[in-house]
């Protein structure tokens, strides 16, 4: 059958999908046009030579991977790059790649997903070299920053990579919200085993795949294979086992297959997007068994974690972003980890397109269209409901006369951060604390300042309310 450039791109686009994160897809291969494909040279047009040359440094042993998949050892890719955008009469720049042949065993350890779908449990004594694991190299413990958000999970998930099987987290199950890192650090799991142990069947598939395979059992009458498949593999790492709600005979046999993998010592790691309590739609006897060995949380990470999940993910790609920068998006992206790095990968995106370098003014522009409610300014309200927060008092208690200790502290903080912030004047920041005069204020903001100087713990408070207040006021 004659391949087309189409059809032979959107194959390579089903595995690169698989392979990378969803805004690290979006921005570097959807905007990639197919162009032509003759005598095994498939020709791809990319906006810009800088989106050329990051697909160069980042993802060219996976191009070379889809692209031998693709089209075998006489495979080559080429680039065909618009010069000058907008202008009419850009010409593409063509730009070879070729793609050696890749040695057998990469690409087995590579295939992709839907020849794994496709024939799973082909041969019931699997031949080892042939296995894949399913697993995503770049997920691993040496990238995956620990903080108080992760701390007990990436723990319990180490001592399980070290000594799979054997330990009590056995099963071991992570559960956490949206992009906070459950798959990252189960494949980080399995990664480690593999590379300790090579001879090891890990296996990560994801809970929908799960019942998308069984379902295909059915149909072709294989479920004798699938499970026989499903009983050799020594580390089963299952993502999203919410996913099995609902499915009974899916689960009737993920349970056959716990158990005997399970009783036969073999470890089996799982994630949910929530605990195993509020797991509606599974069966008792699966959700007991969730139980018998560690549940362990992820949260969202915190300020700290955030800035140094920024500055991993950049050292880890050689760029440079100035310590206010990262302090900014640490600050304003709170939400989940993955939103962060998308925010990241748009900015060094914009940086490079417009050729600016990355500073706040390029931060907050990037931010712009992705968070909606950045605060630019530090003015008093904000300073009065970020103390009040911190402190955890009301917001009312700040303007009321009330003298309990807890509140007079907190007010005075926050008249302390306002003379430091703002240009209110001394008589107009007493008036929005209820009406107190300038004395007051003189009063407190020289409270404050001593108790700096002399009492550890409250320098700490400040120091951290500081940041929150340093990044918006920039
Ligand atoms: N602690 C961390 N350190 C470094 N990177 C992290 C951390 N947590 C998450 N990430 C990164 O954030 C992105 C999202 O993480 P991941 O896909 O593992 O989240 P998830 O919880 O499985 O999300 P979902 O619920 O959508 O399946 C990944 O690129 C991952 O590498």
């Amino acid at each position: 059958m004659v391949k087309d450039c189409t059809t032979v791109w959107h194959n390579c686009l089903q595995v690169i999908k698989d392979n990378i994160g969803e805004q690290s897809y979006k921005t570097w291969f959807e905007p990639i046009v197919p162009l032509s494909l003759a005598n095994n040279v498939l020709t791809i047009q990319v906006p810009s030579q800088f989106f050329y040359e990051w697909l160069e440094e980042h993802y060219v042993s996976l191009l070379k991977k889809v692209v031998f998949q693709e089209l075998g050892s006489e495979g080559r890719l080429e680039y065909s790059i618009i010069v000058d955008q907008g202008n009419d009469h850009s010409k593409p720049q063509t730009v070879n790649i070729p793609t050696k042949k890749v040695p057998s065993a990469v690409v087995n350890s590579y295939s992709p997903e839907r020849s794994f779908l496709k024939n799973p449990f082909e041969s019931k004594a699997i031949d080892r070299h042939f296995f894949n694991s399913q697993l995503n190299q770049s997920y691993t413990f040496e990238n995956y920053i620990e903080g108080d958000c992760n701390r007990l999970a990436r723990s319990a998930g180490y001592a399980v990579a070290n000594k799979p099987g054997t330990t009590s987290f056995n099963p071991l199950m992570v559960y956490g919200g949206v992009g906070l890192g459950k798959t990252h650090l189960v494949q980080a799991i399995g990664n480690h085993i593999k590379g300790n142990n090579p001879d090891k069947f890990v296996l990560y598939v994801s809970s929908e795949k799960f019942v998308n395979q069984f379902i295909e059992s059915l149909k072709t009458n294989n479920v004798q294979d699938f499970a026989n498949f499903y009983l050799l593999v020594d580390i089963l790492i299952i993502d999203d086992v919410q996913f099995l709600s609902g499915k009974e005979k899916t689960q009737e046999m993920f349970f056959h297959i716990f158990n005997h993998l399970h009783q036969s010592g073999k470890q089996i790691v799982m994630t949910s997007d929530c605990p195993p309590r509020d797991l509606k739609g599974l069966e008792e006897r699966l959700l007991s068994r969730f139980k018998w060995g560690l549940t362990a949380d992820l949260q969202s990470p915190d300020f700290e974690t955030r800035m140094a999940i920024i500055q991993k993910k950049m050292q880890s790609d050689g760029i440079h972003i100035p310590d206010n920068v990262i302090e900014y998006l640490a600050y304003s992206v709170d939400t989940n980890v993955r939103e962060l790095e998308g925010v990241l990968i748009s900015l060094i995106a914009q940086s490079s397109l417009n050729r600016k370098e990355i500073d706040l003014e390029l931060a907050k522009a990037a931010l712009k269209h992705i968070i909606e409610d950045v605060e630019t300014e530090v003015n008093l309200d904000f300073i009065q409901k970020t103390v009040a927060e911190y402190f955890q008092v009301s917001l009312d208690s700040l303007k009321a006369k009330t003298r309990k200790k807890e509140i007079v502290t907190a007010r005075q903080v926050a008249m302390y951060f306002a003379k430091e912030y703002t240009s209110h004047s001394l008589k107009s920041i007493g008036y929005h604390f209820g009406g107190r005069d300038h004395s007051t204020v003189i009063h407190s903001v020289q409270t404050v300042s001593d108790l700096i100087d002399t009492d550890k713990k409250f320098k700490a408070s400040i120091q951290e309310l500081q940041k929150k207040f340093k990044v918006k006021a920039v």
